[in-house]
């Protein structure tokens, strides 16, 4: 667990629950929205929802719950400038209640803000009165209805994706990581800008007959480009590493956000990868032999985790982080097994990797945390996943039967063959040890004779090279 501060900021959840939501699952996002915000930084005070058809176009809630929201954050309860400028008031009213209101009726006409989508530090006033510092909406908001409720509680509107997309704000490390959220963020706020009639210095660079809100969209598309032309040579490198890495066997940890795959990664390769208890920890992907190793060595790779409800554009800029994942000889798809929503984790997850195409290797699914559960638990979830292996990243021996498992996994696919390499290429012996079982090695006059078992496809590159030394090649 990680420090806490002794004063969080405070935020309040709000969720409505749409026909066809069940109790338990509508419970069940409330809960992740909960874990998400957490992770934020935040202490999470109350929650509001409510059932209703649809989410009010205006402000997702209706009246009288936005009044109950406005008591708990202090502020007005209602969207100050919601004059109907054509339509009456009780047309409105009724509009509103059907959830037809048109969003821009309710917009200020004296808006002065700056135009930017409600993500990062948003100023809204915060008073010493331990007003909440966020409202977390669990839907996909448009920019009038975060405003508008902005607007009515007096308080920062996150939407869902606004919460995951600033958690990766801060969890990126690495510089790809970075381009990447960056990427997505832009994304994000591109659609959301709208016209704001700022004057003055924001008019510097428009070109002629353009307006405030086309010089930003340019803006952010031109930016949008530099980071794709940045990323593109990151990519270019890793695909220049992963050739190298050609023909090794490789295991790649998927999963949902916080299943363990970090710590499984730790114990099977003795890396010290960050495990924290956190929704997305993991940002970039980690690729380490197994640890003690094995012959021919096996990678393992640790990737980001994966979300009900991920954000497209976030998947799509995380793709190549994916990428080992489609590469790999096996996945193995963990699931944290003492969470009651881990089937639906489960499904994501496969959804996920078969949205970016990595679903053609084998795969074997792995119920991490069992040490949570009881034997009677364990033995219902037996019955239902006879194949799953049943672990805790945290058991030493469980780990080493995983890695027996996936040693012999690899084994399958080796062949068996004969080498005689000679004296002046010696150095490939060496490699061999690596990168195949060697079962016996006997020196002769023209070179060494190697029995090994090895990966076909290492075998033809280890034959390529003795041949195109081979004398008279
Ligand atoms: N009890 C128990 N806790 C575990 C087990 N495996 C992992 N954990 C804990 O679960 C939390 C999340 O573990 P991580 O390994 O960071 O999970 P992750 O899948 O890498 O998560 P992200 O990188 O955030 O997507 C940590 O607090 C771990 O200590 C396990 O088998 N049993
Ligand atoms: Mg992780």
């Amino acid at each position: 667990m990680s420090e806490r501060p002794a004063h969080r900021p405070t935020a309040i959840l709000v969720g409505v629950q749409l026909p066809g939501v069940g109790d338990a699952e509508h419970a069940a996002d409330l809960a992740e929205l909960a874990r998400l915000v957490d992770t934020l930084g935040y202490e999470v005070t109350d929650t509001v929802t409510q059932r209703r058809d649809t989410l009010s176009k205006s402000v997702v809630l209706g009246e009288g719950k936005l009044k109950e929201l406005a008591e708990l954050t202090g502020g007005k309860g209602y969207v100050p400038s919601a004059v109907p400028v054509k339509k009456d008031k009780a047309r409105m009213r009724r509009a509103e209640e059907s959830g037809e209101a048109d969003d821009d009726e309710f917009e200020a006409a004296d808006d002065d803000d700056d135009g930017q989508v409600p993500i990062v530090g948003r100023d809204v006033p915060e008073d010493s009165k331990r007003r909440p510092g966020l409202i977390a909406v669990d839907h996909e908001l448009g920019p009038s209805q975060a405003r508008n409720l902005e607007k009515a509680t007096g308080v920062q509107v996150l939407d869902r994706t606004g919460v995951i997309l600033e958690i990766f704000h801060r969890h990126a490390r690495s510089r790809e990581a970075k381009l990447q959220v960056e990427l997505a963020r832009l994304a994000y706020v591109s659609p959301r800008l709208r016209e704001t009639g700022a004057r003055g210095e924001r008019q510097a660079g428009r070109g002629a007959g353009e307006t405030e809100l086309e010089l930003d969209r340019r803006r952010i598309r031109d930016r949008m480009a530099e980071i794709r032309r940045e990323l593109e040579a990151v990519h270019r490198e890793q695909d220049h590493r992963r050739e190298h890495r050609a023909g090794q066997p490789t295991v790649a940890l998927v999963g949902y956000t916080n299943a363990g795959k970090s710590s499984l990664m730790r114990a099977l390769t003795g890396s010290q990868v960050l495990v924290a208890d956190q929704l997305f920890a993991t940002l970039d992907t980690t690729i380490r032999a197994l640890h003690p190793e094995a012959h021919p060595r096996i990678l393992v790779s640790d990737t980001v985790g994966f979300i009900k409800k991920l954000p497209h554009d976030l998947v799509a800029s995380f793709r190549s982080t994916l990428d080992e994942a489609r590469h790999a000889g096996l996945l193995l798809f963990l699931v944290d097994a003492s969470d009651p929503t881990f089937r639906e984790q489960y499904a994501v997850t496969r959804e996920v990797i078969g949205e970016i195409g990595a679903m053609q290797a084998p795969t074997r699914l792995i119920l991490n945390k069992v040490d949570r559960l009881d034997e009677t638990q364990r033995e219902e979830l037996r019955r239902e996943f006879p194949e799953a292996i049943q672990m805790s990243a945290l058991d030493k021996d469980d780990v080493a039967r995983l890695r027996a498992t996936i040693v012999a996994f690899f084994g399958q696919a080796l062949v068996e063959a004969e080498l005689l390499v000679p004296w002046p290429q010696h150095a490939l012996v060496a490699q061999l040890h690596g990168e195949a079982q060697v079962l016996s090695e006997a020196h002769e006059e023209a070179g060494t004779r190697v029995r090994v078992r090895i990966e076909p496809d290492t075998l033809k590159r280890v034959q390529a090279a003795l041949a195109s030394s081979s004398p008279g090649a």
